[in-house]
């Protein structure tokens, strides 16, 4: 991948491709870890005087304008992080975005709206998405990937983009690529991996891969219940993917094959509804009554968890073991959190919500080895598989 420091920039305009999914309520970011880990490549090139132009993505709105995902109040944190003016376009390739970077003086910064309110972002069809990605692409001379936790997305801003322009990978996507780089080759083991998160469908496609690379996989969160429900038991009204419970249960089978211990959660806290006061009680994660859902993991699991992470040397760790953004259910989050830091394992916490969930429990951040703005992307990596980010950016 070309660094940016390849490219004399002053003066011309850079599309950074950023990745600032960050979590809201409402119109307030609960958590600003990626727009941070996204600063010093777009400030970076403002110094060196460049036209910055950024663009990102915020949740799924689903290819049109929605104003609950509108980047508006990234544009305003950016800003202040900065400590300059971020110009905030309100569309993405039409008439505010493009008079927004026609106005841009050296050094300056725009933020465009969020690019999934364009259907050509995420389209399928090659060319929908190519005739979007040339009208981003026009907005400026140099392409700078840098939203690592999106690279395993063949989307136009992150994919066919980069193909159109003279391209560079961002400070945040060569720092990321390095550290996970040591997950993937000479690792000490035991290796562990724990999975969790609301993310089920897209994130179970990984474990087939995972399972020829790891000696223990804990899986608890939103992840956990489509495996008890792959075993026969009742999980009441948790997150389930019945599509993939055939799915589910080869990977069982599978990794008795292979001797990879996996570990599901043995008990959980059942709640009578989705809500932060919901009535709860610990159940047996083989008795979930039909009526509740399990929003985090159970007391007798947390101390499971914490046994199996004690003495593993490489941990990697993506998604929250329940619904930790409610006090009541961040339990089995803190304790694999806390379990990670007092190892004296090489670990990595990966995904927007699970670094979020460390600072939001007051962890310190240097108690792991790195903490990583991709979720998904960091398993794609660590699967083996191309992520199209990436290759894009080496083409
Ligand atoms: N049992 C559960 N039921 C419902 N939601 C859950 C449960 N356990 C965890 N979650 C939710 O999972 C969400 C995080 O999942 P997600 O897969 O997006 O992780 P992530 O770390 O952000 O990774 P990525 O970067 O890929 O998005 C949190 O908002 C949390 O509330
Ligand atoms: O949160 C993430 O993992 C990235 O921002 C990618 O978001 P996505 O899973 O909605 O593509």
């Amino acid at each position: 991948m070309k660094d940016l420091s390849e490219f004399d920039v002053k003066g011309r305009r850079v599309l950074v491709r950023a990745d600032l999914n960050v979590p809201l309520d409402g119109d307030v970011i609960t958590d600003d870890g990626r727009i941070r880990a996204s600063v010093p490549t777009i400030r970076e090139l403002a110094d060196k005087g460049a036209r910055v132009v950024v663009c990102a993505h915020l949740g799924r709105p689903k290819g049109e304008p929605n104003p609950q995902y509108s980047l508006a109040p990234v544009a305003k944190r950016l800003g202040e992080l900065l400590d300059a003016e971020v110009v905030f376009a309100i569309d993405v390739v039409g008439e505010s975005a493009q008079s927004a970077v026609k106005a841009l003086q050296d050094g300056q910064v725009a933020l465009l709206e969020n690019l999934r309110f364009e259907p050509g972002e995420e389209s399928k069809d090659d060319a929908l998405r190519a005739a979007f990605a040339e009208k981003l692409a026009v907005l400026a001379e140099v392409y700078v990937g840098d939203g690592f936790g999106a690279v395993h997305r063949k989307h136009a801003s992150v994919y066919d983009v980069p193909l159109l322009l003279p391209h560079a990978a961002g400070r945040l996507v060569v720092a990321e690529v390095e550290v996970l780089k040591k997950l993937t080759d000479d690792l000490a083991r035991p290796y562990a991996v724990v999975l969790g998160g609301a993310k089920v469908s897209d994130k179970l496609g990984v474990i087939g891969n995972l399972l020829t690379k790891v000696d223990r996989l804990l899986i608890g969160g939103g992840m956990a219940y489509t495996f008890l429900a792959a075993q026969g038991y009742e999980v009441g009204q948790s997150l389930l993917q019945k599509d993939q419970l055939d799915q589910v249960r080869g990977f069982l089978n599978e990794a008795a094959k292979r001797g990879v211990e996996l570990v599901l959660p043995v008990d959980v806290l059942a709640a009578t509804e989705f809500a932060e006061d919901a009535e709860y009680e610990v159940v047996d994660a083989t008795a979930i009554p039909a009526d509740r859902q399990g929003l985090d993991i159970g007391p007798r699991s947390r101390e499971l968890f914490a046994s199996k992470l004690a003495d593993a040397r490489t941990v990697f760790w993506n998604g929250p073991m329940g619904v930790f953004e409610f006090e009541a259910f961040s339990g089995g989050t803190r304790a694999v959190a806390e379990a990670l830091v007092q190892s004296e394992a090489f670990t990595v916490v990966g995904g927007g919500d699970s670094a979020a969930a460390v600072r939001k429990l007051g962890l310190p951040e240097d108690g792991f080895s790195h903490i990583s703005t991709g979720g998904g992307a960091s398993l794609e990596y660590l699967e083996g598989k191309t992520l199209p980010g990436l290759v894009a950016l080496e083409a």
